[in-house]
Parts: structure tokens; C-alpha cells; sequence
């Protein structure tokens, strides 16, 4: 889609690093038609823009006006890299919240494949898929790695909803040929082959780049080695990314040694990883979600492979699956992002798994390993940067440089002045009240702690503005 020519103008905050923030005030950073970041001007003011960027950017002349979003008066407001949600189903929506005392296998039986069989109904399906759309772009996920249904009409239409909503997202169609309900499984390995074949086709057929595919083995215990092995030869011939669960509870762990024996896999071991690595699946395209229960030489085999981790704080804790290791990841090398895992996971929004990620991080150290904790900026890294990397689009999003397309959130904290009267917000906004005093890094931290989608006021997707709080 095209979009015009546009200026943004204030505070602007990323990560520079896994471990600090970059603070860029007074700033101004023109994006292109199509979206991309072309200047990134310090000491900028709206006059300065007019009379020094626009020129410099060749942009006095020619139809497309310039928009230019002057927020330096407020010290509320700043933009942030649009959120990267690395693992969620979009199929279990409408379950978020809804999961009881179950773990998972218990839980995918009861609430989880009963509902995604439902949704090859695809008046059903759009109905789902729209609103988990605009959900999480209102909590400024501008990209997302969706899981789907096993059915091919309804993975389709996702995909059509996330190119029409302007969200960037890797759109996969669930493959599984056993464990799951007779009505709910593929009904061989060379029948998932083929409909997920015709999930990317599809995608192809868009003609655009925002939207991708992803190929979708659901996990080892619902998958035949027969899938699993046609499911590598896919990614190898496509180079297309993987996505799937690891280790995310012992019950599951136990399982996957009593299907995948080695003298079955010819795998070096019975590990989880190992079933993978095996079946050529285990690369540097790979995400794995969960990673909670890992040994330390699967660590080490995915580290080597250059696969991704999702960590998923949220779902991790609601279905009592464990407290994953992050900083031990980290030092290993694995590149991290975040997932809500909906609907293991009960919320939509990313900024809620980063404070969960902060809140397991201490729970980790609790137990013993004090360097364990993650910091507030941390979390923010791995919610931009490291899930863009986890997702394979480091180069174009997660941050801000010229040459990256302008995925971005516009973030507002009411301002509490000394009458008790909020500056710079209305009506309902104040959920986080900034009293004046705090430093940047302070009010970012509040932000983490207590924001929350009232605090996302704008989001943009390529430049294309796709959310706004009224
Ligand atoms: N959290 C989670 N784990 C899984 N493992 C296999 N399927 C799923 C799923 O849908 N959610
Ligand atoms: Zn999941």
C-alpha cells in the first residue's frame, strides 16, 4: 500500500544493544513512500524539518505532502520500535484466559484442538482472525508469527487478513498427522505435505512482502517421523523458516523419548532436539517456542544449528509448564525473542510478556542463579530486536536506522502536574502516571511495569499508520 511521505518529530527510543537503551530527543526521521527510514536528523525541530530535511531530501517538489507529527512539546510521548510477537495462535483467541489448573498435553485436548477444528469454518475462522489482528496491533505487535488451523482455507484467509490489516507476519498452516482428534489431524504425511504446499502457493499468489509463510510442524509428539522428515526436505528445497514447540513440559519431554526412539530417527540421541535435528528440520531459519526444559547439550546442538528460541513467560507460567533459563540462552548464543503464546499464553500483548520475562527471570534467580535476572532493557531488546532476529527480519525491523522500514509505536504516559490534573493525555489515559521528576529510563520502566494498550497511541506498519487509540 502506498503511503506518503511523512516526518516524525521527538523523543525516540530503541535498543542499541541487549543491554541499553538509545535515547534520541528533538529528533526528526523522514520514511519514505514506502516506508522506509531515509534520514534520521538530531537537534530537529518542525521549522528545521521544513526548511533543512525536506530539501535535503528532495522532497519539496512533487505531489505527496509531508506529514509532520511535532510531539517534542510533550515529555510523555516516544516512539518505540513496533513489538515482534515471535509465537502465537491466532486459531486460540478466543480462548485466552480459559485454561483451568490443565498443563499442556491435558490442555491441547480439552481446550485447544476442539477449537481449532471449529475454525474450518471460515465465518468462523474471519470472525477470530480479525479481531486477534486488531487486538494485537492496538498493543503495537507489528509483526507476528501466527500459527493457524490444519485447514488450508482458513490458514489462507489469515494470511489475507494480515496483508489487508497492514500487519507483518509469518502465517503458518499447522501440520499434524497424529495425536490429535480424529476429526482434527492430516491424514498422512504426503496429505500435509500438499496442503501445506498450498498454504504457500497462496502466499505467493499475494504478491507482496509483508506477509510470508512459514512452514508448521506443530510439535514431535504430533508429528510422524514420515512428516517430520518430508517437513525438513520443504524447508531445505524453500529455505523457508520453520516454526514449532520444544521442551516446554516434562510430560511432553517423556513422550517424545517413547516416539522417537533412536533406532527410529538415527538421531545421536533420544533428546528433543535431537528428533529434529534428525529429521533436518534444526537451522538457523528455525523458531523454537518454549526451550524451558532443555539440557544443556540440546542447548548446545541448537546453538550450533543458529536455531531461534521464543520465550513465552506468560504461557509458561499459566499452564505451569516451567521458568526457561533465558541469560543461560543468551550465553549459549541463542538468539531470543518473545512470545504471548495465546492461548496458552492469556494476553495480547507483547509489553505484558516482556514484565512476565523480567518476573521469571527473578524466579530463576531465586532458585539460585543471580545473574538470572533480566533488566528492563533486556526485555525491551528481546521484544524488538531479538524477536526480529528470531523471526529473520533483523535487517529490516526492531529498531531505528536508515534503510529500516518504519514499523513503530507511538507510546504516551499521562503526565500528573501538581493539581492532580493529567498534561498531555485525555479522558481515560493514565493508566501509568508520570509525575515530571522521572528520568527517561524511569518512565520506560513504568511503562514495562504498569502500560498497557492505552498507552499505544499510534502504530505503523511500512509507514502505513494501522492503529490508532481515539
Ligand atoms: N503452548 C502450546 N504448546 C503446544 N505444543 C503443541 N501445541 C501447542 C500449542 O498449541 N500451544
Ligand atoms: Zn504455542
Amino acid at each position: 500500500m502506498q503511503v506518503k511521505r511523512q516526518i516524525f518529530i521527538g523523543t525516540f527510543i530503541h535498543s542499541s544493544s541487549l543491554t541499553k537503551l538509545e535515547y534520541l530527543h528533538n529528533t526528526a526521521i523522514a520514511v519514505s513512500s514506502d516506508g522506509i527510514i531515509v534520514a534520521i536528523e538530531p537537534e530537529c525541530d518542525a521549522s528545521k524539518a521544513k526548511s533543512l530535511l525536506v530539501p535535503k531530501l528532495g522532497w519539496d517538489s512533487g505531489p505527496v505532502s509531508v506529514e509532520i507529527l511535532d510531539i517534542s512539546s510533550q515529555n510523555s510521548k516516544f516512539f518505540f520500535p513496533g513489538f515482534i510477537d515471535t509465537h502465537l495462535h491466532a486459531s486460540q483467541y478466543p480462548n485466552v484466559g480459559i485454561f483451568g489448573s490443565s498443563t499442556l498435553l491435558d490442555w491441547l485436548n480439552t481446550y485447544t484442538f476442539p477449537l481449532e477444528a471449529s475454525l474450518a469454518d471460515t465465518q468462523k475462522a474471519k470472525r477470530v482472525y480479525t479481531r486477534v489482528i486488531r487486538k494485537t496491533l492496538s498493543h503495537g505487535t507489528t509483526t507476528a508469527a501466527y500459527y493457524a488451523t490444519i485447514s488450508v482455507p482458513s490458514t489462507n484467509l489469515l494470511a489475507d487478513l494480515c496483508v489487508s490489516a497492514g500487519q507483518r507476519a509469518l502465517v503458518g498452516r499447522v501440520c499434524m498427522d497424529q495425536l490429535g482428534p480424529d476429526n482434527y489431524l492430516d491424514e498422512s504425511p504426503e496429505q500435509s505435505l500438499a496442503a501445506t504446499k498450498e498454504c504457500i502457493e497462496h502466499i505467493a499468489s499475494l504478491n507482496q512482502s509483508l506477509v510470508r509463510p512459514v512452514i508448521t510442524p506443530r510439535f514431535a509428539p504430533a508429528c510422524s517421523l514420515p512428516l517430520l522428515r518430508k517437513l525438513g526436505d520443504l524447508a531445505r528445497e524453500t529455505a523457508l523458516p520453520v516454526q514449532t514447540h520444544i521442551s516446554e513440559n516434562r510430560n511432553e519431554i517423556k513422550l517424545v523419548k517413547e516416539l522417537f526412539p533412536t533406532s527410529a530417527t538415527g538421531a545421536r540421541d533420544d533428546s528433543y532436539a535431537g528428533v529434529y535435528d534428525a529429521a533436518g528440520l534444526l537451522n538457523d531459519k528455525m523458531i523454537l517456542a518454549h526451550a524451558v526444559h532443555l539440557t544443556e547439550s540440546e542447548a548446545d546442538l541448537i546453538s550450533a544449528r543458529k536455531a531461534k528460541v521464543s520465550h513465552c513467560p506468560c504461557s509458561n507460567s499459566a499452564i505451569t509448564s516451567g521458568a526457561a533459563k533465558v541469560r543461560w540462552l543468551l550465553e549459549k548464543g541463542i538468539v531470543t525473542g518473545l512470545g504471548t503464546d495465546m492461548s496458552g499464553g492469556y494476553s495480547p500483548s507483547v509489553l505484558e510478556a516482556a514484565r512476565h520475562a523480567v518476573l521469571v527471570s527473578r524466579h530463576v534467580a531465586m532458585d539460585g542463579d543471580e545473574k538470572a535476572k533480566l533488566s528492563v532493557e533486556e526485555v525491551l531488546y528481546l521484544a524488538t530486536r531479538g524477536g526480529a532476529e528470531v523471526v529473520g527480519l533483523e535487517k529490516k525491523v526492531g529498531g531505528f536506522e536508515v534503510g529500516m522500514e518504519w514499523d513503530a509505536q507511538l507510546v504516551g504516559l499521562g503526565v500528573v502536574d501538581e493539581d492532580g490534573e493529567e498534561e498531555g493525555s485525555e479522558g481515560e489515559e493514565g493508566n501509568v502516571d508520570v509525575f515530571g521528576w522521572e528520568t527517561w529510563p524511569e518512565k520506560v520502566a513504568k511503562w514495562v511495569y504498569n502500560g498497557d494498550d492505552r498507552n499505544t497511541r499510534k502504530v505503523w506498519v511500512r509507514g502505513r499508520l494501522v492503529h490508532e487509540r481515539k
